[in-house]
């Protein structure tokens, strides 16, 4: 099934061109990931899914309704963790995850959620005096407690130590294994590779690349460079045929190879790759 579907999506700020014609169909139960440099155009993008932002040309459909005319009902059904919620309150974490429950039909017990993001010692802390990571958490806190269909999340580990995003790639993994559907963007190619099934790269408000992470842009497939050391010397070789590489130095050395490493380019390289040079910011 499919949950959003865009086709010739369209978005200009005066004269900066943000989005230049995107498609994109997401289905039910999947992690999809935008990534892209500063300025591509993808929080416009989400924003516009979320019903935030009004888009120039284009069709968008989530969960069946166009975001431009979305109702209540149709609100309850998404959850969203915006890039900057600033909004600072006087009310403690649990007092606020009992309040966004009520907006809510079927919402989850505040108590659990605030456990499942790690914030269980301090549920009764003030939001106020929560540090940068701990405010994150209790934004995806305040995402989830209404069980949402579909998930956005704008660069949701940004400020978060290592252990907070291994928590928080845990939680979105069950979400997803429960059926949720999530799109997030993030600057961070191990979060879309952990979690993503599909990533899309927008470069300059177009999707340039769309696909497994995993196999994005032939990664799985391309050159491998076979590396050893010989005569106390780092050596290597680039093969579209590793396994003969490694048979023939098995060979050679008479069983193990010393220090063998056989690696393929990283995502970071495929996307470093996609984005070029000059990726950064929109034309005019
Ligand atoms: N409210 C706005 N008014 C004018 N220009 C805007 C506005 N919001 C975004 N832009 C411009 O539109 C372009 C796309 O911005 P957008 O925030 O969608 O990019 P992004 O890919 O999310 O970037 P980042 O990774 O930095 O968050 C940028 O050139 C940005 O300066």
């Amino acid at each position: 099934m499919t949950v959003v579907r865009v086709r010739g999506l369209v978005k200009s700020y005066g004269a900066v061109r943000a989005v230049r014609g995107i498609d994109l169909d997401i289905v039910a139960g999947e992690v999809f990931a935008v990534l892209g440099p500063n300025g591509a155009g993808k929080s416009t993008t989400v924003e516009i899914l979320e019903g935030y932002r009004r888009r120039d040309a284009g069709e968008v459909s989530v969960l069946g309704v166009d975001p431009e005319r979305a109702t209540r009902a149709w609100r309850a059904r998404i959850g969203i963790v915006p890039q900057n919620a600033n909004d600072v309150y006087e009310l403690t974490v649990r007092e606020t995850v009992r309040h966004h429950a009520r907006f809510y039909p079927a919402p989850a017990d505040p108590d659990e959620v605030i456990e499942r993001v790690g914030l269980a010692e301090k549920a009764g802390a003030r939001v106020g005096k929560l540090s940068g990571g701990q405010r994150r958490r209790l934004d995806v806190a305040l995402a989830v407690i209404g069980r949402p269909e579909l998930l956005f999340l704008d660069e949701p580990t940004t400020g978060f130590d290592p252990e907070a995003r291994r928590r928080l790639w845990e939680l979105l993994a069950g979400l997803a294994h429960r059926g949720t559907t999530i799109v997030l963007t993030t600057h961070y190619l191990d979060e879309a590779e952990t979690l993503a099934d599909r990533v899309a790269v927008v470069v300059r408000g177009r999707v340039t690349a769309l696909g497994d992470p995993r196999t994005l842009g032939g990664r799985a497939t391309g050159e491998a460079t076979v590396a050893w050391t010989e005569d106390g010397e780092r050596r290597s070789v680039r093969t579209s045929t590793p396994s003969a590489a490694v048979a023939e130095l098995t060979r050679r050395f008479d069983g193990e190879v010393p220090e063998l490493t056989v690696t393929r380019p990283t995502l970071e390289d495929v996307y470093l790759d996609l984005i070029g040079t000059g990726g950064e910011e929109a034309e005019r």
